[in-house]
């Protein structure tokens, strides 16, 4: 059922734009409002899939209701009537996030298809709010312990800024949990987050992994190929496994964050790049850094804020929770009843 709301002063058109879309579809569920007050009190108390509104009205105009229901419910689309004399209005409307507009008298065609448009947009829009919600919830960090709280706390400081923050710890203690939440809270959270296990591409492959290469730079490179760090270009990159990464990767890497530009293997054409580096490892990389596998350099570079995730055996009373939360979410998994176990 898709609720649609429609707000016009004239009668007559306002009849007729019910009766189209009551008739087009059982599915459309059709109110009407006489004014643009009427409207917004009607927007306020009920959920809409979708608002026609009429621009020239006493009391509140159509530009005003698209205001004030933006602020309100920004989710329903909006799709604007306008008369002989507003159409530069109705254009300008869709910058203020109109989803259309029609004329008036409205052409049956055009009327529906817009109508049909603004619904698909409109599901959109929530099966998006949805799909992130899942996968925020995949990623949530669970923990109640003191570590895990200032790790939280680290998160919500430094996300919002562009530091590079290293992580470490052992394997499986939440690494890339962490690195996510470190996208997801930053201002970069629109941009791409891009991961790269170091340790999982063989030595030869790294740099073109990271940097991308030109056509003919080696046997099997038949074109052009674009690295991850373009890729993350206006995001974050996550290298993970940092510890992994050979010396000579190391020493690209040190200058794509020196000079925030990356040469393709086999170019030499900067390429400029806007990304934020986060870095992680399960090695202790003060020891790789003495025994001369861990440039000190890059290290300084990388560890502008360093957030150590502690292991297990550190923090136990988180290990109930997370029983609860894996067995909870298996159960969800195999469909079974899930029981308290502790
Ligand atoms: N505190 C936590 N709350 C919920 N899930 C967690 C937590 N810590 C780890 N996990 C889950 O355990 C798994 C391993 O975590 P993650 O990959 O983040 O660890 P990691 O430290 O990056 O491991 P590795 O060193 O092997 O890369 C993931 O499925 C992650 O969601």
């Amino acid at each position: 059922m898709s609720k649609i709301l429609v707000i016009e002063d004239e009668s007559a058109i306002r009849r007729v734009l019910v009766k189209i879309l009551s008739e087009e579809n059982d599915a459309y569920q059709v109110s009407e409002a006489e004014d643009g007050l009427a409207g917004i009190e009607l927007i306020k108390n009920q959920d809409y899939d979708l608002v026609l509104c009429d621009i020239k009205m006493p009391k509140m105009d159509g530009v005003e209701v698209l205001e004030a229901a933006k602020k309100i419910k920004p989710e329903i689309p909006f799709v604007m009537i306008s008369g002989h004399g507003d159409l530069d209005t109705a254009v300008n409307t869709m910058r203020l996030g109109a989803f259309d507009y029609i004329s008036k008298p409205p052409d049956l065609n055009r009327l529906l298809n817009t109508v049909r448009n603004a619904l698909d947009k409109k599901e959109l829009v929530v099966e998006n709010k949805r799909l992130k919600k899942k996968v925020s919830k995949n990623y949530e960090m669970i923990g109640d312990s003191e570590a895990i709280q200032q790790i939280k706390d680290i998160i919500e400081k430094v996300a919002p800024t562009d530091a590079r923050v290293l992580i470490t710890g052992p394997n499986g203690t939440g690494k890339e949990l962490v690195s996510h939440w470190l996208h997801q809270k930053s201002d970069r959270s629109k941009g791409p987050m891009i991961e790269v296990n170091c340790a999982a591409i063989p030595s030869e492959l790294i740099e073109s992994e990271l940097f991308g290469h030109v056509k003919g730079a080696f046997t099997s490179a038949n074109k052009d190929r674009a690295g991850k760090f373009e890729a993350a270009n206006g995001g974050t990159i996550f290298l993970d496994e940092i510890g992994d990464m050979s010396l000579s990767a190391q020493a690209k890497v040190l200058r794509a964050l020196q000079e925030s530009r990356v040469q393709r293997v086999g170019s030499d054409k900067d390429i400029k790049v806007d990304v934020r580096v986060i870095a992680a490892t399960n090695k202790n990389l003060k020891k790789e850094i003495e025994d001369g596998k861990f440039r000190e350099d890059l290290y300084h570079r990388l560890a502008v804020i360093l957030i150590k995730v502690p292991a297990l055996n550190d923090r136990r009373d988180d290990i109930p929770l997370l029983i609860e939360h894996f067995a909870g979410k298996n159960c969800q998994r195999t469909r079974k009843r899930s029981e308290k176990i502790l």
